[in-house]
């Protein structure tokens, strides 16, 4: 048996904010901080051979106070693009509630819930500079549907998180609600239609037991 963590990061600026936030790198509110303790202290008396990150703060200051509580910071951790939160295009910045009087509720939980909506495009890529400059501009997304992140999260997976796993080292992975969504659908083998019912909270960590062969032994995903 084998034990996969996963742990959306605290509270973000930008959630306390009700905005879109997707690859802005905003930092965590004080709400936030003590979430990752808190979620911490959930894990307490557990060890990880590695620790997975994306790029962006608020998971990786999330990641750091969780290896900080459990003693755990000499644990390797690799920050990683492919676990960003989905990219929403025009859309970041912007109050969700503005959005939903300007599109309707309906569009809205379509470019937040469905598989395949894409949000509205930015005219251009951003910049590949700070966390982004060891990266190929050509890859840098204008919006994403929860489909075409999937496609760049889950290759981590695969060739990163699993192999491991296989090894019978447990991982933790500290991200975002969309990446945990992508990675919850390719685990558990949620179908299309299905994900859209699926919410990730923050700070509340996502233990799975595996067998060797990565089948699902027990979860508490749905506790
Ligand atoms: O704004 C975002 O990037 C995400 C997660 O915070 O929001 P939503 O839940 O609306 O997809």
């Amino acid at each position: 048996m084998v034990k996969l963590v996963m742990v959306r990061h605290g509270e973000s600026i930008a959630n306390a904010l009700n905005q879109y936030t997707g690859w802005n790198n905003v930092g965590l509110t004080q709400e936030g901080i003590v979430q990752a303790h808190v979620a911490a202290e959930k894990l307490k008396g557990m060890s990880f051979d590695h620790v997975h990150t994306s790029v962006l703060k608020r998971a990786i200051i999330t990641a750091y106070i969780i290896q900080d509580e459990l003693n755990l910071n000499y644990v390797p951790i690799t920050k990683t693009w492919r676990l960003n939160e989905r990219h929403y295009g025009a859309l970041r910045g912007i109050n969700k509630d503005e959005t939903r009087r300007e599109y309707g509720v309906e569009q809205v939980h379509q470019w937040r819930r469905s598989f395949y909506s894409i949000p509205p495009q930015l005219e251009q890529p951003d910049p590949n500079v700070g966390p982004y400059k060891y990266f190929d501009a050509r890859i840098m997304p204008v919006a994403e549907s929860l489909y075409q992140a999937y496609q760049r999260i889950i290759p981590y997976y695969v060739d990163q998180v699993a192999p491991l796993l296989l090894d019978g080292k447990d991982q933790l992975i500290v991200a975002h609600g969309s990446t945990i969504r992508a990675l919850i659908k390719y685990i558990e083998n949620i179908s299309d239609e299905d994900i859209d019912g699926i919410e990730v909270a923050n700070g509340k960590p996502l233990i799975y037991e595996l067998d060797n062969k990565l089948n699902i032994i027990s979860s508490n995903r749905t506790e």
